[in-house]
């Protein structure tokens, strides 16, 4: 049976292992990531969540298996690769000095349209004129969520985007995901919040 929009492989990893001077950061592990659902990476802290996403967002380059998008390796120096993915791992990549006003024109111009919304949708729409260093941790979390949310993309990357959250705003996040996924987006997600999990994610990981 040909595959429907729902279930079309987007992301697909085989295998995939990482090491560092031949010690193993995580055990192979085979993800399949299809249009418009969401996969949830589980799991103890420091069981390999964030090296898979790396792996999954070619930001490290695996010692076994593969990792295709649409069928091509991944590759984060390639430019198919980097406009389908919106990518959250690790200190969000924010300028201290510039406005949010300031970000969403650099995303604009970095790739050509912005979801003007998205700022909003994640309560963070009145703080336009604000510099970055005058937010708290958890409004540069949702700031950061906005801006990987708005920029055009297939498949969103993110490594515990509910951290520094509280529970009205991970509400929010978890509305704007069933709207991504709802409009054909895939998310692959570290994730330690059982309910979010529970609510988001068709299929789970656990390492
Ligand atoms: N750059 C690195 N150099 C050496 N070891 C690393 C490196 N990055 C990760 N590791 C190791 O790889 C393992 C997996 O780390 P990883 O960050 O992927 O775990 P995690 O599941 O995301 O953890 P957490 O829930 O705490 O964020 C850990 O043992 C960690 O120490």
């Amino acid at each position: 049976m040909a595959d429907t929009v729902e279930t079309r492989p987007v992301l697909v990893a085989e295998g995939i292992t990482a090491s560092i001077d031949d010690q193993p950061l995580v055990v192979p592990t085979d993800i399949t990531v299809s249009a418009g659902e969401c996969v949830a990476l589980t799991g103890p802290n420091g069981s390999g969540k964030t090296t898979l996403l790396r792996l999954l967002a070619g930001r490290l380059v695996p010692s076994g298996g593969t990792v295709l998008l649409d069928d091509e390796p991944v590759d984060e120096r390639s430019t198919h690769v980097r406009s389908a993915l919106s990518v959250l791992i690790g200190v969000p990549a924010l300028y201290p000095d510039l406005t949010l006003g300031d970000h969403v024109q650099l995303v604009h111009a970095t790739w050509g349209s912005v979801g003007e919304t998205d700022l909003e949708r994640f309560g963070v729409g009145a703080l336009r004129d604000r510099f970055v260093h005058e937010l708290s941790s958890g409004q540069q979390q949702l700031f950061s969520l906005a801006l990987v949310f708005a920029r055009p993309s297939r498949v969103l990357v993110l490594d515990e985007p509910e951290q520094r959250l509280d529970a009205d705003r991970k509400d929010l996040f978890a509305v704007a995901v069933e709207e991504a996924l709802a409009d054909g987006r895939s998310v692959v997600m570290a994730c330690h919040d059982h309910d979010l999990v529970a609510r988001l994610a068709r299929r789970q990981v656990s390492l």
